[in-house]
């Protein structure tokens, strides 16, 4: 079902300084920063020419990303983004196998439907879907 890696998500404590590790350092295309309240983060995408990384850090007080910055507080990875053909149907198929589906069905970064799966569910890694 799932199909490509659409981005891996690093949380960052610091999103201009890790911007600037991204485009300076490493030498990579970097966006600029994107307030997604309904998400409670601000992200970066970083482009690489097959994928892409998200540095995202908490926006609001309930953000989602909150407790893992408190538990990690140098950052690190904290998703990793497949993209599927059909996001409702995705959900129905993981809700079948017994799942959990974190939330509704939102509108991502990428003004395409996404959805969240529990990392407990996932060999510990929280899992987003992206419809392509
Ligand atoms: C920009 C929009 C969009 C895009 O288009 O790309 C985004 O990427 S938005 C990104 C932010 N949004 C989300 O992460 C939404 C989904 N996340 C959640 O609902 C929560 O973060 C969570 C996964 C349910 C965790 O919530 P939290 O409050 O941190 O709960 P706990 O601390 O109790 O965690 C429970 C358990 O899970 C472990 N955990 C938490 N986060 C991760 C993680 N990212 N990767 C791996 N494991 C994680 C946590 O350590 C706890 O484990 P135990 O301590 O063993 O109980
Ligand atoms: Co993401």
């Amino acid at each position: 079902m799932i199909g490509k890696l659409n981005h891996v998500a690093i949380v960052v404590p610091d999103l201009a300084a890790g911007t600037a590790i991204y485009r300076d350092t490493l030498g990579a295309r970097v966006s600029e920063p994107l307030a997604l309240p309904e998400h409670g983060v601000t992200t970066v995408f970083v482009e690489l020419p097959n994928t892409k990384i998200e540095l995202l850090h908490p926006l609001g007080e309930n953000s989602p990303i909150a407790r893992f910055l408190e538990k990690n507080p140098g950052g690190g990875v904290h998703h990793v983004c497949y993209e599927v053909e059909d996001i409702q149907a995705a959900a129905e198929r993981m809700k079948q196998a017994g799942a959990r589906v974190l939330g509704d069905i939102k509108i991502g970064a990428h003004n395409k439907p996404v959805l969240f799966l529990h990392p407990k569910d996932f060999c510990g890694t929280l899992v987003e879907l992206e419809q392509a």
